[in-house]
């Protein structure tokens, strides 16, 4: 049997029982190639980024979801050649079902959004945080999982949802202490794009492929940029023209070029008019060269840059309003970002020093006494105080070591002559202070 499934290649390990063959083999300790483990030092980290992502989550009013990280394939094919299709983290089941680890949340919300379909009234104001995966050869030696954080409003047609997605991104960058002169935005909006390809009348459904291919900018050489363009069928003056319009940098010169009657030009100078009254005018500038990497973005697109331009894209996001009809659901408008974990914690300067804290380190200096330290402990614990417990007879010197490595602020001794007057000593770590105090008094 085992030979049998070895050969079907349908056995899991754990589906085998060890046997005389099986010999103990030091198994590789590290986590598989481009996932991280958290150590509590990184733990603390990701839970005080995520808090963050939580408490300006709400602070907008929005309310949290999650999905499966397994998702059926078919959720994210789209032929519009996107990296993230080339590097799916794909693979068939046990029930021979195409499956991926997601890419990215946003088609899962929109899965979920059609799900419920009238029991929830628009618009939706949702969030997530959750592991995104993908398969890339790790030649680039590259993540393959990180977890982002997305907000998505569904339902909302007009600007004034981008210009509050940005403000909520902004607002989280302000509460950990990063500013404007970290930090922008870069805006743009695909109508531009659209305009230039409907004057040339480049088909529709080219759209998402032009998108992804202009999303390289900067990424491959321009000649390949070029060719890619050609290849579908784009003319020369359809390149020349495009990449004229994606290297404007200001919005009187867009208009110039586009006139005044473009949608494009109503959208940004809308949203810029938001950004004055929210009074984030000096995070964002426009950029025609913004597209971004995701087929299915429609009109606003935006990502965060940081100024010094040592980090890739810190964030990013836009306006989706096809993607919930291109899966059979009701043409709904839709925006949202995504926000990644990776790039933001590169950036350690920008990260607090988290220590381990606990309130309490609680011992006995007599084994005999370990089970009077345990319901000290106890005492302790129900009234909300941490503790830390030592569980075996430890030296005193080593319980301080202990102490300091852990950052507790008062340390609990049970000793017996204290016992006895029913009291046990107790020290502050800080100052020093040491005193004595009856158990019952103890909090
Ligand atoms: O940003 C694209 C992406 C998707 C999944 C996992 C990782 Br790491 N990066």
């Amino acid at each position: 049997a085992e030979l049998d499934n070895a050969r079907t290649g349908r056995s899991c390990s754990l589906d085998s029982p060890p046997t005389h063959l099986d010999v103990t083999q030091k198994i590789d300790v590290n986590p598989p190639k481009g996932t991280r483990d958290f150590p509590p030092e990184e733990m603390r980290l990701r839970n005080w980024l995520f808090q963050n992502f939580r408490e300006v989550s709400q602070l907008f009013g929005f309310e949290e979801v999650d999905f499966p990280v397994l998702e059926s394939e078919a959720l994210f094919i789209r032929k519009a050649g996107e990296e993230i299709r080339d590097q799916l983290y794909c693979f068939e089941d046990r029930g021979n079902r195409r499956v991926a680890l997601r890419p990215e949340l946003t088609p899962s919300l929109a899965r979920l959004v059609i799900q419920k379909g009238k029991s929830v009234s628009l618009p939706i104001k949702w969030f997530a945080i959750g592991q995104c995966w993908r398969y890339e050869r790790m030649t680039r030696g590259r993540r393959r999982e990180h977890y982002q954080w997305n907000m998505d409003i569904i339902g909302v047609p007009n600007v004034t949802a981008e210009a509050e997605l940005i403000s909520s991104i902004i607002t989280f960058f302000k509460r950990i202490g990063i500013t404007s002169s970290d930090v922008g935005f870069k805006v743009s909006s695909r109508k531009v794009l659209q305009e230039v390809l409907r004057r040339y009348s480049i088909p529709e459904s080219l759209f998402g492929r032009v998108c992804v291919i202009i999303d390289k900018l900067e990424k491959i050489p321009i000649d390949d940029i070029k060719k890619e363009l050609k290849s579908v069928e784009l003319s020369e003056d359809a390149v020349e023209e495009l990449l004229q319009i994606l290297s404007v940098k200001s919005l009187t010169k867009l208009e110039e070029k586009l006139g005044s009657s473009v949608e494009a030009l109503a959208d940004l100078k809308q949203l810029f008019l938001l950004a004055e009254k929210y009074g984030y005018s000096d995070w964002i500038q426009f950029d025609a060269s913004i597209v971004r990497g995701l087929a299915y973005y429609t009109g606003i697109v935006f990502e965060g840059f940081d100024r010094e331009g040592k980090l890739r894209a810190i964030c990013g996001g836009g306006r989706y309003d096809r993607l919930l009809s291109t899966f059979g659901g009701d043409d709904i408008p839709a925006c949202g970002f995504g926000f990644g974990d990776a790039v933001i914690v590169e950036e350690r300067g920008l990260m607090p020093e988290l220590s381990p804290q606990v309130q309490n380190i609680v011992c006995s200096l007599d084994q005999d006494l370990q089970s009077e330290a345990s319901s000290v402990a106890a005492r302790l614990r129900e009234k909300g105080q941490s503790v830390d417990l030592v569980l075996e007879s430890k030296p005193l010197k080593w319980v301080f070591k202990r102490a300091a490595r852990i950052n507790a602020q008062r340390l609990i001794i049970v000793g017996s002559t204290e016992w006895q007057k029913g009291m046990v000593s107790v020290k502050i770590l800080s100052s020093g202070e040491q005193y004595e105090i009856k158990i019952d008094e103890l909090e």
